[in-house]
């Protein structure tokens, strides 16, 4: 059995933590004292905390019991400054990761944090390396959400200069999600949150529940970690589940790889260096033979596809795992972020210029009463 961590980080890392949460427990509603007794049916060994400065972040899950939510205690916030929450996590190191040793030892563990504020995107690349030093088997993951285009040059910023941190540390590669690619799930920003993070936790549990089941044909944690490590080492995820109107595994398959259904805007047929398509459904629905030839249709654009197939009861579900060789719109990120920055680089230059003109004014005078 897989011994599996997740670990949410800031606001938005806490929130699709509870969402995964949330789908563990079914999917419902939860009452009043639910944080005190809810107990989330994982398939494997999961253990979840939530990390996070702001207190009121943590009050507000609904799904996450109160023994996995870790306050880190820091006076004035973090302002969205990641130099602040870098301190901030020095300074709690060991506390936080206490609290990680005492749920015992992992095989996998997913980061999910955003990438733009200041807790989650300071904490985490920092709390990965400790993963990294103090389980020297585990594999660590991140799922990191890239911000809103709209949302200021600093969470731009933040976004830049954490993704860098991330690409560069020594872990299993990252999945992104971006909220800007999936903002066309909702009208307005809270139901696009929670739509987006039960987008996330549901491929996230699909994909947990897979590495650790009976296969058809085996996939497993180490072809998981052969498809992270692929290309950039930064990827996504894909997701479709066919309906009674059509059943047909093929489709299923293409279907998962659709822009529609993706967690970040890519282009599978050009851009994947390696993938992993897990299938899910009842055996009547599980073609062996049409799931090779489409496996192998995608093999033919991305270097190398790892199948896996689980027999369960249902329509066939299929997630995509994929990581890419390319990443434009990643590019297009950092060229904001430093446009951003340089207008506001410009901007102070010119208002300390108009500053010592206006002092100028009284340099050879003083104060007269
Ligand atoms: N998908 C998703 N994104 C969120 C959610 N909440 C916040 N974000 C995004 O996360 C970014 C801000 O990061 P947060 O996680 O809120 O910040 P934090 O890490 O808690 O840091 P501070 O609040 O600055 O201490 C913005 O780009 C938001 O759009 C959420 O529930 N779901």
């Amino acid at each position: 059995m897989l011994n599996v961590l997740i670990l949410g980080v800031g606001q938005c890392g806490n929130r699709i933590l509870d969402a995964v949460n949330k789908e563990a427990m079914g999917g419902g509603g939860a009452s009043k004292i639910a944080k005190y007794c809810l107990k989330p049916k994982f398939p494997s060994r999961v253990e979840t905390v939530a990390i996070n400065t702001a207190i009121n972040d943590l009050k507000e899950l609904r799904y996450t019991t109160a023994k996995d939510r870790l306050h880190v205690p820091n006076l004035h916030g973090m302002g969205a400054n990641r130099n602040v929450g870098k301190q901030a996590f020095m300074d709690n190191r060991d506390s936080i990761m206490g609290e990680i040793e005492k749920r015992g030892d992992f095989d996998i563990a997913f980061v999910l944090t955003s990438t733009s504020g200041g807790t989650g995107s300071s904490f985490s690349p920092l709390l990965i390396n400790e993963l990294k030093r103090q389980y020297p088997n585990i594999t660590v993951v991140t799922v990191a959400i890239l911000p809103f285009r709209e949302e200021g040059s600093i969470y731009l910023q933040n976004a830049a200069f954490s993704m860098r941190e991330l690409m560069e540390l020594d872990a299993d590669g990252i999945i992104l999600a971006d909220n800007q690619y999936m903002k066309r799930f909702s009208g307005d920003i809270a139901s696009a949150y929670d739509k987006i993070n039960s987008t996330i936790a549901k491929r996230l549990l699909f994909l947990i529940e897979s590495l650790d089941s009976e296969m058809l044909s085996v996939t497993d944690l180490g072809d998981f970690k052969t498809v992270m490590n692929g290309g950039l080492r930064i990827g996504t995820m894909g997701y479709y589940q066919a309906d009674g109107k059509n059943n047909s595994v093929k489709d299923a398959i293409e279907n998962s790889l659709k822009p529609n259904n993706l967690l970040y805007p890519a282009n599978v047929a050009d851009d994947a260096a390696r993938a992993m398509v897990i299938i899910q459904g009842s055996r009547e629905h599980l073609d062996v033979d049409q799931i090779t030839k489409e496996v192998e249709k995608i093999t033919a654009s991305a270097g190398h596809v790892f199948k896996g197939i689980v027999v369960k009861k249902g329509h066939p579900r299929v997630l995509s795992v994929f990581t890419l060789a390319a990443a434009p719109e990643l590019e297009s990120i950092y060229a904001q972020a430093a446009r951003g920055m340089q207008d506001e680089k410009e901007k102070r230059s010119r208002a300390r210029k108009q500053l010592d003109d206006a002092f100028a004014h009284i340099e050879d005078l003083e104060e007269i009463y």
